[in-house]
């Protein structure tokens, strides 16, 4: 596989492990699933993509470029005298790269990706080629970091140190757990290997450990914490055994200005529908619910912030919700994509706050926050915080976020700065527990968002060991609240553990129930036609601004390139880019620079972008609940999107049953041959917990009702086997 060997040598920033100086060149080969031997295929095909998608490939005294001439596999030769640009050579049809001649090969041949990816057998250095790499700054411990930024993650000439986050994705490129065999072996040469570099491909904890990694920088920042269990769902590396680089992502800081502070989008044609859904309360003496907000007897300054956000009427989930909250009552709360789930519970936390004088405490060692807001990925719990901004803007209530992917020490000053108010990811916020960064004798609120998220197979240990920690007030001592658009009614049993007896559940709708100002179309698209339908759709819908999901994080990469290629303007989302990228592409995505966002489940709950016209289950996930929620990127707050979804009867019959049922209780059209599928298929073993059961009940009532909900496709799952997705969220 690999001859002349020179270890160390890099060919584009990539230690090559049969690179010669002597020749300039690399011996490797190209199997038939196209994944190329001799300089770690996985990981050399996600470099393709990845300078593809950004383009910042140079070529140097250490460099080569490399072609796979499929015609000569195996063995083929990648050279330097025979080599095109990278970023031109992938996607070709085993010949000619865009009639040039070339004795490059092009990547595309395989079988299912390639043969139809070539219109233009070219991918161009274009759109993306900078990434406007200076819109967010990172400070000084992190220059060399930004170098590897703007040559697009990678450092030619030698091991570098202070690689800091770098290419952290590489660590984990290939550790798909959950990437469905079947799609594995259709998917040519993304997705078929596991390990790379630094790669762990075991469980989930060394999935985070290993996680972004494999170098380590001069200028690591070694972090001492829990150890390694704590950082198996927070996905990067500031490991506390000091063995992971250092992350130094420094987030652009939150707008100053009142305009950014307070910038919202319009409700939409629908939002007055929203007083039609059925909304039932269970539990012991519910308070009665409001209707404005003014009845709901809020200080004037949050009166005001709360009419600058633009709200002027309360959405079902917070007319019940903020009065709940407000009489103190532990809350479970489920309402559809898009209802405003998080002022529900932001609002009557902040009047509290404002009511007992809260005031945040500069300088304190340890900050002892009032209230801690969990949520599963970065993206979403930086949105809380923007959004707690709002309401708390002109009092001495201090938010502050911290999740992985940024810098600790950034995140700690922010802190020290006073916090009364903390937005975390679940690793983060253990880790600065259990350094003793945070205190919890003042906690009073503890929010689960996405609760259903947070307390399954992924993130539910550590929710139990937050509430183990050290000094957390028991549950009757603190006000415990949990908001998702689905509740399976394992995870309803699992939310006992976290909240009183006497919590109150709040169901507007259907537990788990897709939105209804979604216009749901099914497709019978397989495997193969998949592509050529996308660019079809996206072709047809001009700006129109599209997320695209698929089911892994390689895949997404390789969409995003493919669509680059189809000169459609697109970025990605995914747990293998960096933090800064991930911000950089939603950047892109929300001020519709890059109409089409290709996106993993890591985007698939809590973003709240305006104008989401569209969404593409390019794969449709494993799970109803997951499609739930990411239909329900679109059509939010009144206003209609459309949801489209590409079904391959080959692998995804199992979820027929469960969405012609979500299907049919939104208004949508069933296609027939759906219908039948559903029929046949039966559903099992594939679904959420609750399988086809769609429960608008508390879960309690059917304990003491005894009834049992799992007949008929539930799959006999129970809570402690819903499945992490492939993606490391946090
Ligand atoms: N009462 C209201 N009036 C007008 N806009 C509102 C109101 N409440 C919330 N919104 C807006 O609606 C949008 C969706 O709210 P939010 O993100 O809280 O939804 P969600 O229910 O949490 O959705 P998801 O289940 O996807 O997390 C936000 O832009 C928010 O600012």
């Amino acid at each position: 596989m690999t001859t002349g060997a020179v270890p160390r040598a890099e060919v584009a920033g990539l230690l090559c492990p049969s690179f010669s100086p002597a020749s300039k060149s690399c011996i490797c080969y190209v199997d038939g699933g196209l994944n190329v031997h001799g300089i770690e295929g996985d990981i050399f095909s996600y470099l393709i993509q990845y300078y593809t998608i950004h383009g910042s490939l140079s070529t140097g005294a250490n460099e080569t470029s490399c072609n796979f001439n499929q015609n000569a596999i195996p063995p083929g030769r990648c050279s330097t005298e025979n080599a095109a640009p990278w970023g031109r050579t992938f996607g070709g049809v085993g010949g000619k790269p865009n009639g040039e001649d070339k004795p490059a090969g092009g990547f595309g041949s395989g079988r299912t990706f390639g043969n139809r990816a070539t219109s233009g057998n070219r991918f161009e250095e274009r759109k993306f080629s900078s990434f406007d790499r200076e819109v967010v700054d990172d400070d000084q411990e992190s220059q060399s970091n930004r170098e590897v930024s703007r040559r697009g993650g990678m450092i030619a000439g030698g091991n570098r140190d202070g690689r800091g986050s770098g290419r952290g994705g590489f660590g984990r490129f290939g550790n798909d757990e959950t990437e469905k065999q079947d799609r594995r072996q259709t998917f040519g040469g993304f997705g078929s290997k596991r390990g790379g570099f630094g790669a762990s491909s075991g469980d989930s904890q060394n999935r985070g450990r290993g996680g972004r990694g494999g170098y380590k920088g001069s200028n690591e920042e070694v972090i001492g914490g829990f150890g390694r269990g704590m950082w198996k769902s927070d996905g990067d590396s500031e490991a506390g055994d000091g063995a992971g680089p250092k992350v130094t992502y420094v987030p652009p800081p939150p707008p100053e200005e009142e305009e950014a502070i307070f910038a919202h989008y319009q409700t939409g044609i629908n939002f007055d529908k929203y007083d039609n859904i059925l909304v039932e309360v269970s539990g012991h003496d519910p308070p009665p619910a409001i209707l404005t907000f003014e009845e709901a007897n809020l200080c004037p300054t949050l009166m005001k912030n709360i009419a600058r956000t633009g709200y002027l009427k309360l959405t079902p989930v917070q007319k019940y919700s903020i009065p709940i909250i407000m009489a103190g009552r532990d809350l479970m709360a489920c309402a559809q994509t898009g209802s405003g789930k998080t002022a529900a519970f932001l609002i009557p936390i902040l009047a509290h706050m404002m009511r007992d004088g809260v005031t945040a405490t500069q300088f304190e060692q340890q900050q002892q926050p009032e209230c801690i807001i969990v949520a599963p990925t970065r993206e979403l719990i930086n949105q809380i915080f923007l959004e707690s901004r709002k309401f708390a803007h002109g009092t001495c209530i201090r938010p502050v976020v911290t999740y992985g992917g940024t810098q600790t020490g950034h995140s700690l000053r922010q802190i020290m700065q006073g916090c009364n108010i903390l937005c975390a990811t679940p690793g983060r916020l253990l880790d600065f527990i259990g350094r003793e960064k945070i205190g919890l004798r003042k906690l009073q609120y503890l929010v689960l968002d996405e609760a259903d998220r947070m307390l399954d197979m992924g993130f539910g240990p550590d929710m139990k060991k937050l509430i183990s920690s050290p000094g957390m007030p028991s549950k009757e001592n603190r006000q415990t609240l949990m908001f998702s658009a689905t509740f399976p009614e394992e995870i309803q049993r699992l939310a006992g553990e976290f909240l009183k007896a006497e919590y109150l559940f709040v169901v507007v709708g259907q537990v788990g129930g897709a939105c209804s100002d979604v216009q749901q179309t099914i497709l019978k698209v397989n495997q193969y036609d998949k592509r050529e339908k996308l660019v079809e759709i996206l072709n047809g819908t001009g700006d129109k601004r599209t997320m695209v999901f698929v089911e892994t994080k390689k895949k997404a990469d390789f969409i995003a390139t493919f669509l680059c290629q189809e000169n459609i303007a697109t970025t990605s989302i995914h747990g293998d880019r960096e933090q800064r990228e991930r911000e950089e592409a939603l950047y892109y995505f929300r001020s519709g620079k890059c109409p089409v966002l290709v996106a993993t489940s890591v985007a698939a709950r809590g973003l709240d972008i305006e104008n989401v016209q569209h969404v593409i289950n390019f794969d449709l996930p494993s799970t109803i609940d997951e499609y739930v929620h990411r239909i329900g990127r679109t059509g939010r707050c009144g206003n209609i999107g459309k949801a489209t979804s590409f079904f391959d009867a080959n692998s995804d019959s199992p979820i027929a049953q469960p969405l012609v049922k979500v299907l049919a209780d939104a208004q949508q059209e069933v296609p027939v041959w759906l219908e039948e599928i559903a029929c046949t298929s039966g559903g099992i073993g594939f679904s959420s917990p609750r399988g086809n059961m769609f429960a608008s009940v508390d879960s309690r009532k059917v304990y003491h009702g005894k009834e049992n909900h799992h007949s008929g496709g539930g799959g006999g799952f129970t809570a402690s086997n819903i499945s992490a997705p492939d993606e490391s969220w946090d």
